[in-house]
């Protein structure tokens, strides 16, 4: 059997440990090497947790690719990083599977002209939880009927990115199907500023963080006399695994350029 061999970007952070075990302990993949720029040189044994794993530490991608031969990144970092990586890697002929969350509009367009040009599959999943994903499409299925929508999303206030990835995902899918309208009152003010949370496309998006949280959204939709709520929570970043799976495995059968897993599940 060949095996499909792996890089993890991010290797230290929560869901790149989380990663670095589904690695492990998946019996067709290799992790051939890590990508972390506080361990240069190193082994990821040297990265409390990972004492039984001996496979070498880059600090930057360019040294990582010179030296290891790998099918797949998977980019678990932040989004600058997470972007430098992810073309670095599709240039150097290697399979981008990133999680990582920020990247601008125009990132992703530059990424799937690469893709184009080269050949090559990448998933870029805002979410890799199954749950997630399907809320994303019920929410996107309820947009045809309702034009009136706020999107909450809750997480760790160890997140560094607002509005997270999965909200802006959302609020993309949403608009594809929903009839455009400025939600609310049309004279209403905000007497402390962003009490209305963020504006896409007359949709509002609200950012909750908090210790004690993981992964939440709760999509709600109005209309006369009704409300529709459809709500997702991620409790821990296990519950990422299986997406990430079928992203690699995926990624390793195609040659364009994917942005979200709502593309490649049945
Ligand atoms: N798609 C999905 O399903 C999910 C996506 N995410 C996204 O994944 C990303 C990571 O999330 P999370 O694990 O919670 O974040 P963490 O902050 O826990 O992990 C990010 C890691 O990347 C490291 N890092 C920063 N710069 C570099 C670099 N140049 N090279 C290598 N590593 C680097 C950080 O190190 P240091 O802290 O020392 O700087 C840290 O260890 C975020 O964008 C998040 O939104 C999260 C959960 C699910
Ligand atoms: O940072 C996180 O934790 C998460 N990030 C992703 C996002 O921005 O949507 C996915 C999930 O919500 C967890």
């Amino acid at each position: 059997m060949t095996k499909v061999r792996v890089i993890i970007a991010g290797p230290r952070g929560r869901m790149g440990r989380e990663a670095v075990q589904l690695v492990e302990r998946t019996d067709e993949y290799e992790l051939v090497g890590a990508i972390d720029y506080k361990y240069d040189g190193k082994q990821l044994s040297d990265i409390e947790g990972f004492q039984h794993i001996h496979i070498p530490v880059f600090g930057n991608i360019e040294a990582c690719l010179h030296t290891v031969q790998a099918d797949v990144l998977i980019d678990l970092t932040t989004p600058e990083v997470g972007m430098h990586h992810t073309r670095t890697a599709l240039l150097h002929g290697v399979r981008p599977v990133v999680g990582t969350t920020g990247f601008k509009k125009e990132d992703l367009q530059e990424l799937e002209q690469i893709c184009h040009e080269k050949e090559l599959g990448c998933i870029i999943a805002p979410n890799f939880a199954i749950g997630a994903v399907l809320m994303m499409k019920f929410a996107q299925m309820a947009g045809k009927y309702f034009n009136d929508v706020e999107i909450i999303e809750l997480h760790h206030d160890g997140k560094l990115d607002a509005p997270s990835g999965t909200a802006v995902k959302t609020a993309q899918m949403i608009a594809e199907v929903r009839e455009k309208k400025t939600q609310g009152h049309p004279n209403e003010k905000e007497t402390i500023a962003g009490a209305r949370g963020a504006d896409y496309e007359g949709m509002h998006i609200h950012s909750v963080r908090l210790p004690g949280l993981i992964a939440h959204q709760q999509v709600m939709f109005g209309a006369d006399g009704q409300t529709l709520t459809i709500r997702h929570d991620s409790y821990n970043r296990a519950s990422f695994m299986s997406g990430v799976k079928l992203a690699v495995d995926t990624v390793m059968k195609m040659d364009v350029f994917v942005y979200g897993l709502e593309n490649i599940i049945e």
